[in-house]
């Protein structure tokens, strides 16, 4: 489903039989990473077997609300478009919006999405396709039973909208290599399904209490109910056995191991400190909780990508990348992920430690990249390179001194 990047099929002949819109690059690579990483570090058991699902009210009940924020537009421009579609301007809320993805074995047989009784209030369908089809996973095609097109193949970037109603009977194959992950989003006539209302409830619940205390401000999650973590292997398990961590799967999956400084029982694993290794690499950092590993591991599994996007190092951690990013390693960026005041004191010591020590040229590394530098740290870098009797850099450095 390749286009030119703008809508296709909205001038079909069958639109009164088969109401659906395809729009081809609805959402650039970089949003849907974003997309992506948010899921992947944050999301919990799905609706169904093999399916895993990040809703917004989980993100608010997780401490992550500020991941929220990516998603904003995106769901603006979704309604915007899916109202002028079906020309009911102003008349729709969204009722359900979520990361939802797919792991092997997950697909759904033929069905229209209001086809439950607590489902009648959907009236109208948007997927948002975060990841490809042949590259991200096989299977988990997109079939509509009438009308045309007959099949969607994924890919990213990529938009499906269609009515909620027996006029968009679809199905989606079985998932049988990899994980496919979407944006799906429930659009509805009805007002008290409105989602955003559910949403500013609880959002308007936390954020006094964070104005009014000053040291509720760290952007690291924290668990919701423990029951939102736990998979169970089998429909009919009887044996707690059977029940797998998401949080642990996922880790593993990353080829950590995890270590907690006290024999941990299973239903506490998500409110214990922990560490990991990782093949022979050890770090020597306390994570908070299993779900807050997670979030960290997950940075470092994307952090090529990262260090390249300064925009999106600007909208995670709240400040610009650089060239001299480049030079970041995982643990400055796990530890500016929780606490940046600490963060910049931790490098106004290793300055000042390099310096110490004769090591110029790691000291200038720190210097490059010290959110904010101070008297203290220009004169500890200019004297380092006196003491190597590198005068033209201290004499360089000395003069761009603001
Ligand atoms: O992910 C898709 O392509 C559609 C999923 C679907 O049909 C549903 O969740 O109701
Ligand atoms: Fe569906």
């Amino acid at each position: 489903m390749s286009g030119s990047g703008s809508p296709s099929w909205d001038a079909m002949g069958d639109e009164e039989q088969n109401p659906r819109l395809f729009i081809p690059n609805f959402l650039t690579s970089h949003q849907c990473k974003e997309l992506e990483f948010i899921h992947k570090s944050n999301c919990a058991v799905g609706y169904r077997p093999h399916v895993f699902s990040t809703t917004l009210a989980h993100l608010v009940a997780t401490n992550s609300a500020h991941l929220i924020m990516p998603l904003v537009p995106i769901r603006a421009s979704l309604m915007e478009k899916v109202e002028s579609f079906f020309q009911c301007e102003f008349e729709l809320c969204i009722e359900f919006s979520g990361l939802i993805s797919w792991s092997k074995g997950a697909s759904i047989g033929w069905h229209s999405d209001d086809n439950r009784s607590y489902l009648r209030q959907r009236d109208f369908t948007a997927v948002c396709y975060l990841n490809s089809y042949g590259i991200d996973f096989e299977g988990g095609l997109f079939h509509f039973q009438d009308g045309d097109p007959g099949t969607v193949a994924p890919s990213a970037g990529d938009v499906l909208i269609y009515t909620a109603d027996s006029r968009n009977v679809h199905s989606v194959d079985e998932i049988t290599m990899g994980e496919r992950l979407t944006l799906t989003l429930w659009f509805s006539r009805d007002g008290s399904h409105d989602e955003d209302v559910k949403l500013i409830s609880q959002l308007s619940q936390i954020f006094p209490r964070q104005m009014n205390d000053v040291t509720i401000t760290s952007i690291v999650p924290f668990p919701a109910s423990d029951t939102m973590y736990w998979f169970s292997g089998s429909a009919h398990h009887s044996s707690s056995d059977l029940v797998i961590n998401i949080c642990c799967g996922r880790l593993h999956a990353l080829g950590f191991s995890i270590y907690y400084s006290e024999d941990p029982t299973n239903d506490l694993l998500l409110s214990k400190p922990l560490k990991v290794t990782r093949k022979d690499e050890y770090y020597n950092f306390e994570f908070s909780n299993l779900l807050h590993a997670l979030q960290k591991q997950r940075v470092r599994h994307h952090e090529s990508m990262f260090l390249k996007d300064s925009g999106l190092l600007e909208v995670s951690f709240g400040r610009t990348g650089g060239s001299a990013m480049d030079e970041f390693s995982w643990d400055w960026l796990a530890t500016g992920l929780d606490d940046w005041s600490s963060y910049s004191k931790h490098l106004h010591l290793e300055l000042l430690r390099y310096v110490k020590n004769d090591v110029v040229r790691e000291a200038r590394k720190v210097f490059d990249v010290m959110p904010d530098r101070n008297v203290v740290s220009w004169t500890a870098m200019v004297r380092g390179y006196v003491q190597e009797g590198s005068i033209t850099e201290a004499e360089a450095l000395f003069w761009a001194m603001p």
